[in-house]
């Protein structure tokens, strides 16, 4: 297994440069990369994200969860591209001709392209969830449902809860990105999540990276916590880790 300090991506939901600074400063080292979404980008925008992550700076997870149709989601890639997020999201129900663009919109940045993900159901969501929208399918089942529509529309893989990770890992194979937030150790608050794991637990069933805010970011120490949930992961995975 990678080390797994670089497959946690640490969620820094803050509308402040500074804050958001200060987090990303406690947790270097120690997680792999830093994820920027909707709270921070809409405070402030592409500049604010420069002065978190910088040019030689951690990787940068850009979280927007583009939701549109095709033209506009490719546009939207398009302009973050300069950013060179390492990977960024779009709703996987969008649909395929959306998930297509976003993908040919990140290609046309070569090499140096970001991961596009496809977001399949949210983890705050649970069944009773998903009824009330009028999706009355169990949520495993319409997860891996999203998550063969995004390999086949092209993207480089999902964002699913733990719990659906085996099985999309399964219908999916060894090379579709598994981006995991819903991820809680034993010791920290659920908030507003539904659909958990621990750490190493999502690790196990086969996650590629986790997202972890929270329980790091609302720690009084963040530091301390993200080393804790390093070292819990590596206690569990023991030299391997
Ligand atoms: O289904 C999803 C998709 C994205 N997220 C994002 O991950 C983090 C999780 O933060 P925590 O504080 O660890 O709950 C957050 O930024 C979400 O926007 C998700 O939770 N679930």
């Amino acid at each position: 297994m990678t080390a797994p300090a670089s497959r946690i991506y640490c969620s820094v939901d803050t509308t402040e440069i500074d804050a958001a600074r200060r987090i990303a400063g406690q947790v270097a080292g120690t997680v792999g990369g830093i994820k920027l979404g909707l709270e921070f980008f809409i405070a402030q925008g592409p500049a604010g994200i420069r002065a978190v992550v910088g040019e030689d700076g951690p990787p940068l997870f850009l979280d927007l969860k583009l939701h549109d149709i095709p033209n506009t989601v490719a546009g939207g890639v398009r302009a973050a591209l300069p950013l060179k997020p390492a990977f960024m999201t779009i709703h996987s129900a969008g649909g395929p001709a959306m998930m297509r663009a976003a993908a040919d919109a990140a290609a046309s940045a070569g090499a140096d392209r970001p991961k596009i993900l496809a977001v399949t159901v949210l983890t705050s969501l649970d069944e009773g969830d998903l009824g009330a929208v009028g999706q009355s399918v169990p949520v495993a089942e319409q997860v891996v449902r999203l998550a063969k529509l995004a390999k086949a529309s092209g993207v480089d893989g999902v964002v699913c809860s733990p719990a659906e990770v085996a099985l999309v890992r399964a219908a999916c194979g060894p090379d579709f990105i598994l981006m995991v937030p819903g991820i809680r150790p034993a010791w920290a608050a659920t908030n507003d999540q539904k659909r958990i794991m621990t750490p190493a637990e999502a690790l196990a069933a086969g996650a590629d990276h986790l997202v972890i805010g929270r329980p790091i970011t609302a720690d009084p120490d963040p530091a301390a916590a993200a080393r804790r949930i390093v070292a819990e992961i590596h206690d569990h995975f023991g030299e391997t880790a």
